[in-house]
């Protein structure tokens, strides 16, 4: 049994638990369920955007605690004047430490940042969750979904207004669970069967991306120079987590990593 596996078996459960204390007629009565979206595609492709996807995560399987102290509105809207185009917000509490209070606390902190629900998302009852907790844009992991089911979730997901990461690990995941109802695709560098992260996955997989959706390299992401050898690959966005988060001030480590980016950037025009 994989990691993804356990993850996946211990969330049918809670997602079982979940419906049965917060009936879906109570989500939809939440403040932020009829909130107008915001678009994390445009935000990641806008010409003068950063491309970061900034992540909060206290913990996670292969690391352990990452950080426990930080305080989430205040580290991400420090991520937000840093320079993020848009915030992920874990909301697994038994792997990754993350809650819902976390996701409902940084839309609070940051209304004009898109969010993105990091979750493991199997059930159309999720989707509602991350509406009514003020995401904009919902995690789909290709590893642990059908075909069917991602189409059937990304076209709920829309019909939410909410859009759709699809996360790919590799070239039989992407072509299989491509669907017209996605917005951005995300390659995970990291192996979720050895942990280890190599951004050959991304290199290798960012040619079969149709155009039509925005490109993210996702995780184990850390220097400016992997970030513009991605950029040049034809990646228009970036997803780091413990990059920043390992460090005293989250924020900081994300202001360096963009004035190294943009300075390579320039020096090699
Ligand atoms: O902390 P990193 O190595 O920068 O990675 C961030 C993000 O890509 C990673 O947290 C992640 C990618 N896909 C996921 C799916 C579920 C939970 C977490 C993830």
């Amino acid at each position: 049994m994989t990691i993804l596996d356990r993850i996946i078996a211990q969330k049918r459960i809670e997602v079982a638990q979940r419906r049965e204390a917060t009936p879906i007629t109570a989500l939809e009565q939440m403040p932020h369920f009829m909130r107008h979206c915001l678009s994390a595609r445009d935000a990641v492709q806008s010409f003068r955007s950063t491309g970061i996807i900034a992540e909060f995560k206290r913990q996670s399987p292969s690391k352990g605690i990452i950080n426990d102290r930080a305080d989430v509105a205040e580290t991400t809207q420090g991520y937000v004047r840093s320079g993020a185009a848009v915030l992920s917000i874990l909301t697994d509490e038994p792997f990754f430490g993350g809650t819902p209070a976390d996701l409902q606390a940084a839309r609070i902190a940051n209304p004009e940042t898109p969010i993105l629900r990091k979750d493991f998302i199997i059930d159309r009852y999720q989707l509602l969750e991350a509406k009514a907790w003020g995401a904009d844009v919902v995690l789909l992991i290709a590893a642990c979904l059908t075909p069917e089911e991602v189409a059937e979730l990304s076209m709920q997901a829309h019909d939410l207004s909410l859009q759709v990461l699809l996360e790919v690990h590799d070239e039989e995941e992407l072509e299989r669970s491509i669907t017209p109802n996605i917005d951005l695709v995300g390659v995970n560098n990291r192996n979720l069967k050895t942990f280890t992260t190599s951004i050959d996955t991304s290199l290798r997989l960012v040619e079969r991306i149709p155009d039509t959706f925005a490109k993210i390299s996702e995780s184990g992401l850390h220097d400016a120079e992997t970030m513009r050898t991605l950029f040049r690959a034809g990646f228009d966005g970036f997803l780091i987590g413990e990059a920043f988060m390992k460090t005293d001030d989250p924020a900081q480590a994300l202001a360096k990593l963009v004035s190294e980016f943009n300075l390579n950037n320039t020096l090699s025009i």
